[in-house]
């Protein structure tokens, strides 16, 4: 009989779609991606379609078997990691999508979240019970929009033919067959509508979105048995043994799992983490706080910071501005400046997330002058990242957490100009682990730790590696400017 050793992680992103096989050990041995269509039908409005998640999804982890040369029966587990909040809903007889799928950066309901915000009674019950704000970026007011505005459909949804889930759910739905309707802990934390300390559906904020519960998957622990592939999919079974938001997944995959322990992604948006451990923390700083992972019924918590604009930046500055041919040429232009940068860009593109929360603000480039050119431009955008990733940390310093040490990963860290200016700017030790897909790691080894692969999620640990290490160089009178000129701008857009 064939040995099986390997792990599959599919990490669904909001760009692309991923697949990694991982060793048992959680080395890396093969990936493929592929990258489909963001849809912005009016300002502010960001879409995908429900067909073209799935369809690279499983285009992805058949090419990765094929790469790697591996047949089913040699995979042992599979992971999904996936880009949380955005919403689909779908038929139960067909599997399709009444709509496209409403991404985490759409604004569309802000103005419905805006009156909702106005009772404080509401707020503070919300906070209370999600650890989240009452903003357009979680599911519940995205749910409640589709049910409202897609023909038919609450009385499809009350009649308990539709289902709703984030996209870990749709992948689980479509890989099983249809035969398994559930969800993780960690993604069920970001609808608005899940109770973080007693762990299940909450009724009241069910009635407050107006959504009926049976359109609901059913929440299990991030490592867990979710069912197994059909046959079909790739030639034989294979056991879905974790899912778990794409941030989560990274705070495990950067082995953060002793209190006060932080990571920062940056690929579309940017996500700060730090692990508080079994109990929650309530922020006094519009940070939020979720669940880093559920294992065995027992929660550890986070407490999280969200940029929606850090490597979309780039890609804004490649495909709208046609300032870059690529991405990765940014960093040479960035490194090209000579002296401080009077610009500054302030990526408010979809709104400001934490820890202002202004889904009707919008980006500004500000300090510019007849000496400014493409450079400075390029410059100011990724430095824009280090200062959204300060803003968290001060909030976060004010909330009690303080931090020596920052693990980072994500599509934009393998930009070291960015690496160390963001050192300079946060005066902390960055570290960038070997391997960056720390997602689809945290997945794998979550699947791992389920199928007995490991004893525990310490052990699973002991797979990070540091890659490399940036130092803060920058003296703290430049730093100070450098931040105080971002302060400027940033309060020009808040106006
Ligand atoms: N060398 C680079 N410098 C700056 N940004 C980069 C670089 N390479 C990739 N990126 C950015 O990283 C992002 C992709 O990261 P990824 O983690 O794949 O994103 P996601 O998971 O959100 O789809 C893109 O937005 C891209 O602009
Ligand atoms: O797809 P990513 O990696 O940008 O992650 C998206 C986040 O999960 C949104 O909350």
């Amino acid at each position: 009989m064939t040995k099986k050793s390997y792990i599959l992680a599919l990490d669904q992103g909001t760009t692309s779609s991923r697949a990694i096989i991982f060793s048992e050990k959680g080395e890396f041995i093969a990936s493929a991606a592929e990258t489909y269509r963001q849809i912005y039908p009016h300002d502010g409005w960001v879409e995908h379609e429900a067909q073209a998640i799935w369809q690279t999804t499983i285009n992805s982890a058949r090419a990765v078997l094929a790469r790697a040369q591996l047949a089913a029966n040699e995979i042992l587990a599979l992971g999904i990691s996936n880009q949380r909040e955005t919403t689909i809903v779908w038929d139960k007889d067909t599997g399709n999508a009444i709509y496209n799928a409403i991404v985490w950066q759409d604004r569309r309901t802000a103005k419905f979240c805006e009156k909702l915000q106005q009772d404080a009674n509401i707020v503070a019950s919300v906070h209370a019970k999600t650890g989240l704000l009452l903003d357009p970026y979680f599911s519940a007011s995205k749910i409640a929009w589709l049910l409202d505005n897609v023909d038919g459909a609450r009385e499809k949804a009350e009649a308990g033919q539709l289902c709703f889930g984030t996209v870990d759910s749709f992948l689980l739905w479509h890989l099983t067959g249809g035969k398994e309707f559930a969800t993780d802990a960690t993604n069920a934390s970001r609808t608005l509508l899940f109770n973080i300390v007693e762990q299940c559906w909450d009724d009241e904020l069910l009635a407050l979105f107006n959504i009926p519960k049976q359109l609901l998957p059913e929440v299990k622990n991030s490592a867990d048995n979710f069912g197994v592939t059909n046959a079909k999919h790739f030639g034989a079974e294979i056991a879905i043994n974790a899912l778990i938001g794409d941030q989560q997944a990274a705070l495990v995959g950067q082995a953060c799992f002793a209190k006060g322990m932080m990571k920062a992604t940056y690929g579309t948006g940017g996500f700060v983490m730090v692990n508080t451990g079994a109990k929650p923390v309530w922020s006094k700083h519009k940070m939020l706080t979720t669940l880093a992972y559920r294992i065995n019924h027992q929660s550890c918590y986070a407490l999280e910071g969200s940029i929606f604009m850090a490597g979309a930046t780039m890609q804004w500055l490649r495909d709208e501005l046609h300032l870059l041919t690529d991405v990765a040429s940014s960093q040479a232009l960035a490194q090209s400046l000579v002296g401080e940068n009077s610009v500054y860009l302030v990526p408010a593109f979809t709104g400001l997330g934490a820890p202002h929360w202004q889904p009707e603000a919008r980006g500004a480039i500000v300090g510019l002058n007849r000496d400014s050119g493409i450079k400075e431009i390029v410059n100011a955008a990724l430095a824009s990242v280090a200062y959204q990733t300060q803003d968290l940390l001060m909030a976060m310093a004010q909330d009690g957490i303080k931090t020596t040490q920052l693990r980072v990963d994500g599509g934009m860290v393998v930009n070291d100009w960015l690496l160390q200016f963001l050192a300079d700017i946060l005066a902390l030790t960055i570290e960038r682990p070997k391997i960056t897909e720390t997602s689809a790691l945290g997945a794998a080894l979550l699947a791992g730790l389920q199928h007995g692969l490991f004893s525990s999620l310490e052990q699973a640990a002991q797979s990070w590696q540091l890659q490399a290490s940036y130092r803060p160089t920058m003296s703290a009178a430049s730093r100070q400017r450098h931040y105080q000129g971002w302060l400027a701008a940033l309060q020009r857009v808040k106006d």
